[in-house]
């Protein structure tokens, strides 16, 4: 198989830093800008592990935030094959299910893959796979809130459970694995999506990349 120019772009950070927002900002607006369809995203969310012969009461009791959680050898795998010029069947992944669904999502072979994902840079051979790597530095407390907001209106949570499991698992998690895995970053960016100058450097070097 010959490997193509297909560039890895990882975006990490804590559970709600802006990841997702900074991902697709950057995507829409250079579809809109160059009229192309050479970038994709992956969300390593897809990449939770099946738990679909467990039941809902021991579903709620995995710790999430543990690299162990997620199928990192699917999402190796997956890079692999697009950076090879192969189209790959994304899991769709369910939050409230809290496993995987029936359903994949195709991704076609595209110039540019952006990876956004809380432990994707704990993961050596997911690391030796990235051309560029960027940790969203936002505050823990500010991404506590944003978190808040997010769990409870769009992923069926309770202000309890959030919080529960937040002490339980999100925070010590981050301190162990996350954080930590801030010094493989190429790029740190303080505050989160919204951070207008760090998305426009960013999309200067992908534009230049593309053209390439
Ligand atoms: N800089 C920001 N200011 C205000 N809200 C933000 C900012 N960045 C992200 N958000 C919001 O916070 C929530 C979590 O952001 P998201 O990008 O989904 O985080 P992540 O992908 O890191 O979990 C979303 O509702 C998003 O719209
Ligand atoms: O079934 C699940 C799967 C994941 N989570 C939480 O999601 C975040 C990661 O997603 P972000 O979009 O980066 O916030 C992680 O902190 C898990 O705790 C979950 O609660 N339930």
């Amino acid at each position: 198989m010959n490997k193509n120019h297909c560039v890895v772009i990882a975006i990490a950070g804590a559970s709600a830093s802006g990841k997702s927002l900074i991902a697709h900002t950057i995507c829409n607006e250079l579809r809109q800008e160059l009229g192309t369809d050479q970038i994709g995203i992956i969300s390593e969310d897809a990449y939770y592990k099946d738990q679909s012969h467990m039941p809902m009461e021991e579903r709620v009791q995995t710790n999430y935030d543990h690299p162990k959680a997620f199928d990192h050898q699917l999402l190796s795998q997956h890079i692999k094959s697009l950076q090879h010029n192969q189209s790959v069947e994304i899991p769709v992944y369910s939050y409230t299910e809290h496993t995987r669904t029936d359903e994949v999502i195709n991704l076609t072979p595209k110039k540019i893959i952006i990876i956004e994902g809380i432990l994707l840079l704990t993961d050596s051979t997911l690391r030796s796979q990235i051309d560029a790597s960027i940790f969203i530095d936002t505050p823990l407390d500010i991404c506590l809130m944003r978190r808040l907001t997010r769990d409870i209106m769009e992923r069926g949570r309770t202000l309890d459970s959030v919080m529960a499991q937040y002490k339980k698992t999100v925070r010590p998690m981050f301190l162990q694995f996350i954080e930590p895995s801030k010094q493989h970053a190429d790029i740190i960016i303080p505050r989160g999506g919204k951070n207008r100058i760090a998305t426009d450097i960013l999309k200067t070097r992908i534009k230049y990349l593309l053209n390439k």
